[in-house]
């Protein structure tokens, strides 16, 4: 067992830690008597590149635990990179690395001892594009992390019927489970993808803008969905649209080539910001 493993059971308990003094945009300001959650990540000096081109610089930032943190900002100011960079798929890309730390319950997700494949089932991940396996059955979908990573399941049936029922799918597919997850709307696969995300039994969720292929119906039940997995799940949101921001969102940290300009209540990041930049931004005058 990793020391990721070893920690996960921890729960949610880890000590809020006080703001440090970086050169960097510190987001560890929330005012006293504005108590947040303790956090469930805490990213701190963090720099991802790609090849040479440093495209996030010093990022410390705590996310909040059972909560959804929502990052927004123009196309191309790292958002997704960052993201990427708290299940470590950052390094995946060949000429990419990343310098800095990400605490999760305590453990740096960078350190040797992580296995990033046992890490990326702790943190999970919802892409943009629904990407259900296309040659798998709906039902085989859901149990794909556990048979890719080799773990048996005990009532397969049960957890398959668990899953679909938390993403509200099981109704709808209850009676063609093995019909390939192609066969479904992209709505119904994008719900299919976050039910795979769900089987393994992750602490947090990674969602890359998960509605950006989706018609408007589609998004509002992801949407929906959102907002019922923090009650057990800690989500971290990329988003272009700032009214799903808005809508779904706890947090909102906002990036600009980079650099994170502003983290708060997204209430606050919406109507009182404290940077220019931010309300130049949310209120649509560049972006
Ligand atoms: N594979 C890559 N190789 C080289 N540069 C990359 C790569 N992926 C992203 N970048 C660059 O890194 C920067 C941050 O990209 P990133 O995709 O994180 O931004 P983003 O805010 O998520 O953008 P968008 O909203 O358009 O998806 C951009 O300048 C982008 O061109």
């Amino acid at each position: 067992m990793s020391s990721f493993d070893s920690l996960h059971h921890k729960g949610r308990s880890g000590e809020r830690r006080s703001g440090l003094d970086t050169d960097g945009i510190d987001s560890r300001s929330i005012e006293p008597g504005d108590e947040a959650p303790p956090a469930k990540i805490s990213v701190t000096r963090l720099n991802a590149y790609f090849h040479k081109f440093h495209a996030i610089h010093d990022i410390t930032l705590d996310i909040p635990d059972g909560q959804v943190t929502a990052v927004i900002g123009p196309s191309g100011c790292g958002k997704s990179t960052f993201l990427r960079c708290l299940n470590r798929m950052h390094e995946q890309v060949p000429g990419a690395s990343a310098k800095g730390s990400v605490m999760i319950d305590g453990v740096n997700i960078y350190d040797k001892a992580v296995d990033p494949v046992r890490l990326r089932r702790r943190v999970g991940m919802v892409f943009q594009k629904p990407n259900p396996f296309p040659t798998m059955s709906i039902r085989e979908n859901v149990l794909a992390g556990h048979k890719l990573n080799g773990i048996s399941v005990k009532d397969p049936t049960g957890l398959v019927e668990k899953c679909l029922r938390q993403v509200a799918l099981w109704d709808e597919v209850k009676d063609k489970l093995d019909q390939s997850g192609l066969s479904l709307s992209g709505g119904q696969q994008q719900r299919l993808c976050i039910a795979r995300v769900l089987a393994v039994e992750p602490d947090v969720i990674l969602l890359d803008e998960p509605c950006s292929a989706l018609d408007p119906i589609a998004t509002a039940r992801v949407e929906e969905l959102i907002d019922e997995l923090k009650e057990r799940y800690t989500c971290v949101l990329v988003t272009h649209n700032m009214q799903q921001a808005a809508r779904c969102s706890d947090y909102t940290a906002f990036f600009y080539m980079g650099d994170l300009v502003e983290f708060d209540r997204t209430q606050t990041i919406f109507t009182n910001p404290k940077e220019s930049k931010t309300e130049d931004y949310v209120t649509g005058k560049f972006g």
